[in-house]
This record gives structure tokens, C-alpha cells and sequence, in this order.
């Protein structure tokens, strides 16, 4: 009996080495000390198709490293500290997934994070320019509206920007979209399809409910509510926490379903679609979320504007000048 316990697990091992050879990705992690790094690398270590995690910060990492290096999973994890570390942290890079700079307290907007954050931004595109320039950048730091394009023009400026490869994770739009419209229609929130399109900030943020799947029972009241308290969603936790900074655990999973997601494309798994916030001819604003089909390339097709009603219509109207506003921000940041 023993012995055919450790054949069989023998056999699985073998099972998994051959897997590995064929599935074996590089992730670096910038900011993977944080409120949002942590528990992202913590599932990120859990993702078969990882097999070398890389985390760079400017403090902390050799210890999250030696902590998370423990855990029975195929990947490797490494540590890097300090400016000096990023570029060995990104080199061979297949996915970049950035969480690094401060978070809101209470009373600021998004915008109000960019002073500190874009300077964060542009350095560490600078290094993936340099060390990975092929790599799917995902960024989640704020304010997302403006870094993304802020990244876009380092990398243009380097003569590497592809816009398939850039990509602000607006993922956590859409996890809390279906968590509200999951609870509260008593169905299971891993169940609800919702597109959640536009940028990552207050107005910018439209949650298309005329389109969820099941659909949202609700008079237009009700539908305005859930509409606003998507896109207050972050405010919400930023006001919970009361200082502490903002989301952090559910951010992780965002960022690790969106990390995961573009990791399947990459593998050349078939309709793997996100929402991410991406540069954009669908509507004014040159970079805007719409739902993507992800391949191996990174972007393989936009899938455009879902169907809008007229509420939805305005709500849109109402996203384009803030977004445009953000966009040209960090361009100019950029380019100054
Ligand atoms: N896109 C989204 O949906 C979303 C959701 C939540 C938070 N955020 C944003 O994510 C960012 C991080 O939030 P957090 O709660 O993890 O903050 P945090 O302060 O807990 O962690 C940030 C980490 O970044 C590190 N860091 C600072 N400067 C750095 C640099 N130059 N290079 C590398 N690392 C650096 C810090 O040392 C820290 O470990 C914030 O800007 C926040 O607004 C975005
Ligand atoms: O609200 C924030 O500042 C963090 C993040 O953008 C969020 O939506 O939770």
C-alpha cells in the first residue's frame, strides 16, 4: 500500500516537472513589501504557471522573500532591496505587476497620491525599458488614470512601448461589482459577468449594470446607488480604515486575478477577457477600459464599448473630460 502511495506520488511529481518545463513564467513584483505586495506575492507564489517571483522594493523584501520561500509551491522567490536591486529584479521578467507607492488617507482623492507616485512610475519604467522591455506591465498604483500613460510615454521615449503590453489594473472595479450585485441579488458573486469600463477614479468609474449577467432587478434609484457606491467603492475602505491607507487584501486578489489572467494568455490559453485600462481609440480618451481578450502577446483584441443605456450614456459623457484630464497629466509629467 506504501508503496503505491509514493509511486503515485512519484508520478505526480513527474506530472508537475513536465508541466513546469512548458509553463515557466518570471514575475517581479515592485512594491512587494507593501500593504498590497504582501498578500499579492503570497498568491502569486500560489500560481502554477509562476515559477520564478521576483520581489523588489525599497525596504523589506529580503524578508517577505525568505517567508514566502517556504511555501511548498514550484516557484522560486527572490529578494531585491533598494534602487540598485531593480534592475537584476526585472531582468528575464514575463510579467510586471506594480503596487509600489503610497496609499490615500482619509480626505484625498486619487489624484492627490500623484506627486509622490509619478516619480515612482517613471523610474521603474525607466529600469523595464531597460531590463524587460518585452514584459506585460500591469499597474495598480494611483493614481492609475494618470500613471498608465505616465509609463507609456517613458517607454515611448525609450523606444519600446508597445500599447499591447501596458496595462492599469482596474480589476478591482469589476471583483466588487460582482461581490454588491452578487450579495444582493443572493446569487454567488463568482457567477455575475459585469463589464466595468473607463478609468479607475470616482466618475470615470462606470460599471455597465444594464449589461450583468444575472442582470440587476432594480428601479433606477436602486441602479443609481449601486452605480455610486462602485465607483466610491475605494473611498468606502480608504474612510474604514481611518488613515491605515486603503484597500489592500481585496487589491491583492484583483491584482493576482488580473496577474494570473495575463498569465494564461501568455500560455496561449483561449478566451482569457479582462477589463483593463489600456491606450484606446474607442471612445475620446486615449487610454480607457474596455473588456480585452488577453493572448499571447498581451492585448490580442479590444472588445470595445459593451451595449450603454441612456443613463450609462451620461455617465460616460461625464467620464471622458476627468480621463482626458488625467491622461494629458501624465503626459506632460512625462514629458517635462
Ligand atoms: N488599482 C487599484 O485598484 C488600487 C487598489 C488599491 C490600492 N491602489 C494603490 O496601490 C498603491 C500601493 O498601495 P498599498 O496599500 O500597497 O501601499 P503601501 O504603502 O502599503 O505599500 C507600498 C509599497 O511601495 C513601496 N515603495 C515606495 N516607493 C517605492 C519605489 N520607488 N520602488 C518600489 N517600491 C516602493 C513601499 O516601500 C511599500 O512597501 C497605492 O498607490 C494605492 O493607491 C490601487
Ligand atoms: O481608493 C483607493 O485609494 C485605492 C484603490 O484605488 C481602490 O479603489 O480601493
Amino acid at each position: 500500500m506504501l508503496k503505491q502511495v509514493t509511486k503515485q506520488l512519484a508520478l505526480q511529481g513527474v506530472r508537475q516537472f513536465s508541466v513546469s518545463q512548458q509553463n515557466n513564467y518570471k514575475v517581479t513584483v515592485c512594491g512587494a513589501a507593501g500593504g498590497i505586495g504582501q498578500p499579492l506575492s503570497l498568491l502569486l507564489k500560489q500560481n502554477p504557471l509562476v515559477t520564478d517571483l521576483s520581489l523588489y522594493d525599497i525596504v523589506h523584501t529580503p524578508g517577505v522573500a525568505a517567508d514566502l520561500s517556504h511555501i511548498d509551491t514550484k516557484s522560486k522567490t527572490a529578494g531585491f532591496i533598494g534602487a540598485d536591486q531593480l534592475a537584476d529584479s526585472l531582468k528575464g521578467s514575463d510579467v510586471v505587476v506594480i503596487p509600489a507607492g503610497v496609499p490615500r488617507k482619509p480626505g484625498m482623492t486619487r489624484d492627490d497620491l500623484f506627486n509622490v507616485n509619478a516619480g515612482i512610475i517613471k523610474d521603474i519604467s525607466n529600469s523595464i525599458a531597460k531590463n524587460c522591455p518585452k514584459a506585460l506591465v500591469a499597474i495598480i498604483t494611483n493614481p492609475v488614470n494618470t500613471c498608465v500613460p505616465i509609463a507609456a510615454e517613458i517607454l515611448k521615449k525609450a523606444g519600446v512601448y508597445d500599447p499591447k503590453r501596458l496595462f492599469g489594473v482596474s480589476t478591482l472595479d469589476v471583483v466588487r461589482a460582482r461581490a454588491f450585485i452578487g450579495h444582493a441579488l443572493g446569487v454567488d458573486p463568482q457567477t455575475v459577468q459585469i463589464p466595468v469600463i473607463g478609468g479607475h477614479s470616482g466618475v470615470t468609474i462606470l460599471p455597465v449594470l444594464s449589461q450583468s449577467q444575472p442582470l440587476f432587478k432594480g428601479n433606477q434609484d436602486a441602479i443609481e446607488k449601486l452605480t455610486v457606491r462602485i465607483q466610491e467603492a475605494g473611498t468606502e475602505v480608504v474612510k474604514a480604515k481611518a488613515g491605515a491607507g486603503s484597500a489592500t487584501l481585496s487589491m491583492a486578489y484583483a491584482g493576482a486575478r488580473f496577474a494570473g489572467s495575463l498569465l494564461k494568455g501568455l500560455n496561449g490559453e483561449k478566451n482569457v477577457i479582462e477589463c483593463s485600462y489600456v491606450q484606446s481609440n474607442i471612445t475620446e480618451a486615449t487610454f480607457f477600459s474596455t473588456p480585452l481578450v488577453l493572448g499571447k502577446n498581451g492585448l490580442q483584441e479590444n472588445l470595445g464599448l459593451p451595449k450603454l443605456n441612456d443613463y450609462e450614456k451620461k455617465l460616460l459623457e461625464a467620464a471622458i473630460p476627468e480621463l482626458k484630464k488625467n491622461i494629458q497629466k501624465g503626459i506632460d509629467f512625462a514629458n517635462a
